[in-house]
């Protein structure tokens, strides 16, 4: 692994860490601009954008980032500074990770309007792997006075997608084949396609990724379009200082003004009245003008509660699809796609090990393969199960299975208890069968969230008092019979490596 993916990895931890002792707005502002250089033995050598960033890091936050990247690589390395004085739109990813050059900076408007009073800007273009938001400025919440980047306001008002997620990047499987499918349509005839489009799905399964790479293709085919995106909480934000400001016309000249719209987490209007009123007419306004909407949320429009029915008609009209989150072979490929645009070289059971229990959420899968590169490279070792086993503990205690059935449960026990599972289930009662049955009852009701009704029918269809008899009986037995407590460890023992 090279050097600067290797910084990468620590700063990643090293700013997670950071996160839980100081406030967002410093971490924002100061921290996640820098960009990881290099880590050799004895230092760790990070970026910055700015002189500025680099002084107030050295005077102010030098003690605790060096406390903690010795916390986190066990090693007392000197962390060095460097002001890389950035062109603010290239302040990206480290060149060994970029897949493809930034959009024109150009051909973006800003997702939030710089404070025009104070003409300040927190700089938030962060560089890791993992991050969402890809944003290079939004606009200071909080006053900060040291911090004045003096920019030209108008080069300020530029945005970036993220240039990893492209279309090329995105993995397709039987969990989102038609939403990509459908992006792809949209990216390619904008407001000729499906208009508006709205997809949705659950956290960390693609959604930001396929606006981003519509975003991308759009302008490689349209540099003249004026794209913007932006998550709907900013979009209610802008929307507040606008009014606070007494500038709502702004406001609204900015979002009428574009050709393409994309808004990610549309969920977020709901409840909130006055800007989902904002939102309808900066819908028409752009609908009515034949421009492209693009829109994402956790979930479908119907299940917005307090979304106004208007609204909901409008999201309605074009085309709604969902990502489901993704087969095992999908993960898996997800995984293998990661590994080779990072230059990591893992082998496959490492994949499977990691993709078969991780299964409903992307972002962590991507975040467990880090973390197992992470750990094989502060420690010096090669990737293998057994690596991966330990770097990941925190994440699946004793390499447990994510959910334990009352199936599984039934079939270790009959196995272990050289039954068939029918006998198991059945309604003989005697002492060889019985007994195993109670045991399987008993560990249902430990190791699953499931009813007891529903444990009775699982059963073979028994009353739920039967099972309460079964678990009252062993709980009693087991601390008084060692070697039931003991058959008891190792039967969870196998459920659990099962
Ligand atoms: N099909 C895919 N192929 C490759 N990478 C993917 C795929 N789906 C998601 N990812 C990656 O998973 C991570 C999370 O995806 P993304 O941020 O798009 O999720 P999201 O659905 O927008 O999440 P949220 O609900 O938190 O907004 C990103 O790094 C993204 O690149």
């Amino acid at each position: 692994m090279d050097d600067t993916l290797q910084a990468t990895i620590v700063w990643e931890q090293v700013l997670k860490k950071l996160e839980q002792e100081l406030s967002k707005l410093m971490i924002d502002t100061w921290l996640k601009p820098t960009i990881p250089l290099k880590l050799t033995d004895t230092t760790l050598e990070i970026g910055t954008p700015k002189q500025i960033i680099k002084e107030w890091l050295e005077s102010r936050y030098l003690p605790i980032i060096s406390s903690t990247v010795q916390y986190i690589t066990n090693k007392p390395l000197t962390i060095i500074f460097i002001n890389l004085d950035i062109d603010d739109e290239t302040a990206s990813l480290p060149a060994s990770q970029e897949i493809t050059p930034p959009i024109a900076p150009s051909q973006l408007l800003l997702d939030t309007e710089i404070d025009k009073n104070d003409k300040k800007a927190d700089f938030v273009q962060t560089s890791m792997s993992t991050a969402k938001q890809p944003h290079i400025y939004k606009p200071s919440s909080e006053s900060d006075q040291s911090f004045s980047l003096n920019q030209n306001p108008a080069e300020e008002s530029m945005a970036i997608l993220n240039p990893k997620y492209i279309f090329e990047t995105f993995v397709i499987g039987n969990s989102n084949r038609l939403a990509h499918a459908a992006s792809l349509a949209v990216a390619e005839a904008p407001a000729n396609a499906y208009n508006p489009f709205f997809v949705y799905g659950g956290v960390g399964l693609g959604k930001t990724h396929l606006m981003h790479a519509i975003g991308h293709r759009i302008l490689k085919n349209h540099p003249h379009l004026k794209l913007l995106y932006i998550s709907s909480e900013k979009f209610t934000n802008e929307l507040i200082n606008s009014i606070r400001d007494g500038n709502p016309e702004s406001f609204r000249q900015k979002y009428r003004n574009i050709d393409v719209l994309l808004v990610d987490d549309i969920q977020f209007l709901a409840k909130k009245e006055h800007t989902q009123e904002e939102f309808f007419h900066t819908f028409n306004t752009l609908h009515e003008a034949n421009k492209q909407i693009i829109m994402s949320s956790d979930r479908p429009p119907r299940e917005i509660q307090t979304l106004e029915d208007r609204l909901r008609s409008r999201f309605e009209m074009g085309l709604i699809t969902d990502i489901q989150p993704p087969d095992l072979e999908t993960r898996i490929a997800i995984l293998r796609k990661k590994a080779i645009m990072e230059h990591l070289n893992v082998s496959n059971d490492v994949m499977v090990y990691i993709a078969s229990r991780i299964d409903n959420n992307i972002r962590e899968l991507e975040g467990a393969l880090i973390r197992v590169m992470a750990y094989a490279s502060l420690t010096n070792q090669n990737i293998d199960i057994d690596l991966a086993t330990e770097a990941l503990k925190d994440i699946f205690p004793h390499g447990k299975p994510k959910q334990i059935t009352v199936e599984l449960i039934q079939e270790t026990i009959a196995s272990y208890f050289k039954l068939k599972i029918d006998e198991l289930l059945a309604k003989k009662r005697t002492r060889n069968v019985a007994y195993p049955r109670q045991i399987a009852m008993y560990l249902s009701r430990e190791l699953t969230e499931t009813s007891l009704p529903r444990l009775g029918e699982m059963f073979g269809g028994r009353d739920h008092t039967t099972v309460i008899h079964a678990y009252d009986k062993i709980s009693r037995e087991r601390n008084a019979d060692i070697k039931l407590s003991n058959t008891i460890k190792e039967l969870i023992k196998r459920i659990e490596n099962n």
